[in-house]
């Protein structure tokens, strides 16, 4: 675990992102030319934003160029791309206004892994006709900058992806026009646990935990001020490591498809195992998990337990431990809203579940936990916003504001 106390406001953390060297050229009315796109690629996933107009008019389809149309169709058309690449279909955001246009924004992933085939396929595309550079995000906008220099004659525009997820989250949240922030009303009670609709409009200051390979904890003061203040390196892709070698399987979602027919009491030590029942005196319930993996010290447990139950395990005692780590620093920052987002919680209604009954148990009902739809997307959707800002910035025109909301506008928050 790391903490750190670097804090940022719009005015520090503008200068020096974007060097008016490597511009990004302007098409009419102060956006880019198209197609719109952010990327954020991370330790394990690439997440890509593409914004698909829709008010594409006779004559403007006469002059597209034919790679814009084979990108656009070949992107809207598909939600799988080779053997790793998705688009998450019940994610798209319909009918938007976007950049003074209005369309579609649609979400993509394929694993950081699966890079050179990305590349390749970007060139297949003839995406480097269309634009000398795309604006990425995450770790690997520095790791992979050369390739995307060498193999595909694109430069890079790199953000931070803690800007990005910051600005991503204020963007979804407003422009969603359904609820995209949720909460687990009864977290206490597996009969009446249920997800809930929260409103998130007035948020501030609230806690991000931004659960990916690994862990960042971020305090978010304002729409352009935060502060990172901790992390961990137990996260998702912990989670999965270590499930890939406990289990044998090869994926997230058979880990989790495991995990979810699995007791990880038969692994674990509880309180109950060492007490025989509750420890009344420090309020510690004989449910409560003493020690994760400890009855695996014994071989007569390790002969008993099943795959399941080692994946059921395996997720629960990182959930734990992000939880707890979650609520030590909202405790020492004041703050009772803590949003956890990333794509560890994708398709993980255990973890999600598990995380709202640790906050409420352990805050004894001070805090809340609160999750988003979007899950993994905010860093893209802010990288995708500074794409526009910095072409309208370039051109010095001023921002219009979207329809779609009361407060921001599209291309600048
Ligand atoms: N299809 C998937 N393949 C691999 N991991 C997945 C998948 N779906 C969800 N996950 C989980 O999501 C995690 C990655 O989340 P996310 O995309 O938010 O982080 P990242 O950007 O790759 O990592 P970091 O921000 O630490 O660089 C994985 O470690 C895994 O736990
Ligand atoms: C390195 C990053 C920021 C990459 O997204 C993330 O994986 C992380 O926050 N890891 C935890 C590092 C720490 O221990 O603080």
């Amino acid at each position: 675990m790391t903490t750190s106390s670097t804090s940022t406001s719009k005015a520090e953390t503008n200068s020096g992102k974007y060097s008016p060297t490597t511009a990004i050229i302007h098409g009419e009315h102060g956006t880019p030319p198209m197609p719109w796109f952010g990327m954020d690629i991370g330790g394990t996933l690439t997440k890509l934003i593409y914004f698909e107009p829709k008010d594409i008019s006779v004559e403007e389809e006469e002059q597209e160029r034919e790679s814009l149309k084979q990108i656009r169709k070949y992107l809207t058309s598909n939600v799988a791309y080779g053997k790793t690449g998705v688009r998450d279909e019940h994610l798209e955001l319909k009918n938007r206004e976007f950049g003074g246009r209005r369309g579609s924004v649609h979400f993509i992933r394929f694993p950081t892994s699966e890079m050179d085939a990305f590349l390749q396929m970007a060139k297949t595309k003839h995406f480097p006709s269309l634009a000398r550079s795309i604006c990425a995000t995450g770790g690997g906008a520095y790791k992979f900058e050369e390739e995307f220099n060498k193999n595909v004659n694109l430069e890079l525009h790199k953000f931070d992806e803690l800007d990005c997820l910051i600005k991503g989250i204020h963007y979804i949240d407003r422009h969603n026009p359904n609820c995209e922030c949720y909460y687990y009303d009864q977290p206490r009670s597996v009969e009446a646990c249920e997800k809930r609709p929260y409103n998130f409009r007035n948020p501030y200051p609230y806690l991000v935990v931004n659960v990916g390979s690994g862990v960042s904890i971020l305090v978010v003061y304002s729409p352009d001020n935060y502060r990172r203040v901790s992390g961990s390196s137990l996260g998702g892709g912990t989670f999965l490591g270590l499930c890939c070698l406990l289990t044998g399987c090869e994926t997230f979602e058979e880990a989790i498809d495991l995990a979810s027919e699995g007791d990880s009491k038969n692994v674990d030590k509880l309180v109950r195992d060492i007490y025989g029942g509750d420890y009344s005196r420090f309020n510690l319930s004989g449910d409560t998990v003493a020690s994760s993996f400890g009855n695996m010290m014994c071989k007569e447990r390790r002969n008993s337990i099943s795959k399941p139950d080692l994946a059921k395990a395996t997720l629960v005692m990182i959930t734990n431990n992000i939880g707890s780590l979650a609520r030590m620093c909202a405790v020492q920052e004041g703050i009772d809203r803590v949003v956890f987002v990333g794509n560890f919680l994708r398709v993980n209604v255990i973890s999600m579940k598990l995380l709202a009954f640790a906050m409420d148990y352990w805050s004894e009902g001070t805090m809340k936990a609160l999750f988003l739809e979007h899950e993994g997307y905010f860093g893209a959707m802010g990288c995708l916003l500074e794409l526009m800002s910095s072409a309208s910035a370039d051109q010095e025109t001023p921002s219009t504001t979207s329809d779609d909301d009361d407060s921001a506008s599209s291309t600048d928050l």
